[in-house]
């Protein structure tokens, strides 16, 4: 299953993260806004489709830029989850999908209940910053 995910980047430097419904998988949990995608689609065009699903804004492909990925086994399928950041989109994000959103400090994440394929690829948007 191949997931793509969003590090929205604010200019004070906090990510937006987006709480699962209560109920479904991982349901609680807070996550990299994004989804799966499609047979035949684009990652880059999926991540644009998701976002205006989710959050009703709108990202030029031209503005992702590649973070890492995870690769997690799970129960009946593997995970593979791509994380692009972007700095740059149209609209306020909004939850439409979500139970909540929160603009959070990476150095906050890690105290935060986030499904596990997430914590490497928190590690990799936390790496830039630790750079002197
Ligand atoms: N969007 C997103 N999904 C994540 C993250 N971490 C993580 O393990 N996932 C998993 C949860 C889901 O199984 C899948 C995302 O797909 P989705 O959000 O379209 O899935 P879904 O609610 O339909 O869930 P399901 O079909 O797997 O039950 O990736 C993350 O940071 N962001």
């Amino acid at each position: 299953m191949l997931v793509v995910a969003i590090a929205l980047v604010a200019a004070d430097g906090r990510v937006l993260l987006a709480q699962r419904p209560r109920g479904s998988r991982h349901g609680g949990l807070w996550e990299f806004p994004g989804g799966k995608v499609e047979s035949g689609e684009r990652p880059e065009a999926a991540l644009v489709r998701e976002v205006r699903e989710e959050l009703g804004i709108e990202i030029d492909p031209r503005d992702l830029a590649p973070v890492g990925f995870a690769s997690e086994a799970e129960a009946k399928r593997h995970l593979l989850l791509l994380l692009y950041r972007a700095d740059r989109w149209v609209g306020e994000p909004t939850a439409l999908v979500a139970d909540r959103l929160a603009w959070v400090a990476v150095e906050a994440m890690p105290a935060l209940a986030m499904p596990p394929a997430d914590r490497p690829l928190v590690e990799a948007l936390a790496r830039p910053l630790d750079r002197p």
